[in-house]
């Protein structure tokens, strides 16, 4: 796949060394159901990278608060909610099933999350989690406790010494990755795709998933409203709202195919490093 025009700019840039090196970050952020999390992991299989999805530590503070009887999207429970955050003992665990160097699809990578020890991977991915997740991605408290829990997971620029981060590099997908999280990011993407396509692509994730479509609740339309919906309150939000930072490079994947994306990705890592 030929690099696009943005990313050959970016491959052109010269840049100067830092005589401490650290492991490679790549930070990736956009709307809702764009390709972050599938792109994120396999360009992390392809390169050997580690992979943190840092979404789901919001929708796990949520599905704490609502398995309480806590609405997140009641204002009057913002403290409970941040209390919540902050003592929720979050981990994931991402299996690489085949390390490949090659674009040739291997199985691809899952990623299982903990909540107090417990697997909640399927349970953070439901309608009701996403329906309130916004509003408590929203709470500046959650936020700096999130921040928290990534950043001791390895999440930062010295993550070279004593961390939790082994591998050659990192691969991290959000909101504020490229804003907040790494600023400093080797290479930041923001990853877009129109509603309508990922509507489609996101009902036949929840539809692979077990999601009844016969059930008259999973229509296309209320799908993208939904991820609309998602977006609006995220781009508005007052702390770390979802914004492509200035030095990010826009990657459009509505017309692309995953591997596409993924090679994309993996060539511009490949190039940077070679300058490095
Ligand atoms: N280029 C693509 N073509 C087809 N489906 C895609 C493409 N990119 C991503 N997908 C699918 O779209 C859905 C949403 O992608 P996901 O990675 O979960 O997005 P995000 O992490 O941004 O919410 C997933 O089912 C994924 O497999
Ligand atoms: N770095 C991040 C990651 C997610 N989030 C919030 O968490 C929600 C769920 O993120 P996600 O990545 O799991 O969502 P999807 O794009 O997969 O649907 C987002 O809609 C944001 O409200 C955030 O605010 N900052």
């Amino acid at each position: 796949m030929p690099l696009l025009p943005s990313f050959r700019l970016l491959l052109s840039r010269t840049y100067f060394t830092s005589a401490k090196k650290r492991p490679f970050q790549v930070a990736i952020d956009g709307p809702a159901a764009s390709g972050k999390s599938t792109t994120a992991k396999m360009v992390a299989q392809r390169l050997g990278f580690d992979y943190i999805d840092t979404g789901a530590f919001y929708r796990c503070v949520t599905l704490a608060a609502l398995s309480k009887g806590i609405n997140p999207s009641d204002p009057s429970n913002t403290g409970k909610i941040a209390s919540i955050a902050g003592e929720a003992q979050i981990s994931l665990e991402t299996v690489f099933p085949e390390r490949t160097t090659s674009s040739a699809s291997a199985s691809p990578p899952t990623t299982r999350v903990y909540l107090d020890s417990i697997d909640v991977s399927s349970e953070i991915r439901t309608a009701q989690v996403s329906k309130h997740v916004s509003a408590t991605a929203a709470i500046g408290a959650v936020r700096e406790a999130v921040l928290h829990k990534v950043r001791s997971i390895g999440a930062n620029d010295d993550f070279a010494e004593g961390a939790a981060t082994a591998r050659d590099g990192l691969v991290m997908d959000g909101r504020d990755i490229g804003t907040v999280v790494l600023p400093n990011a080797d290479l930041k993407i923001f990853l877009v795709a129109n509603s309508q396509v990922r509507a489609e692509r996101r009902l036949q994730e929840l539809i692979k998933n077990g999601a009844d479509p016969a059930s008259g609740v999973l229509q296309v339309e209320d799908v993208r409203k939904d991820l609309e919906q998602r977006d609006e309150l995220d781009r508005t939000r007052k702390v770390s709202p979802l914004k492509k930072a200035p030095d990010a490079v826009e990657l459009d994947t509505s017309g692309l195919t995953i591997e596409g994306q993924v090679d994309i990705i993996v060539s511009t890592v490949k190039g940077l490093q070679s300058r490095q």
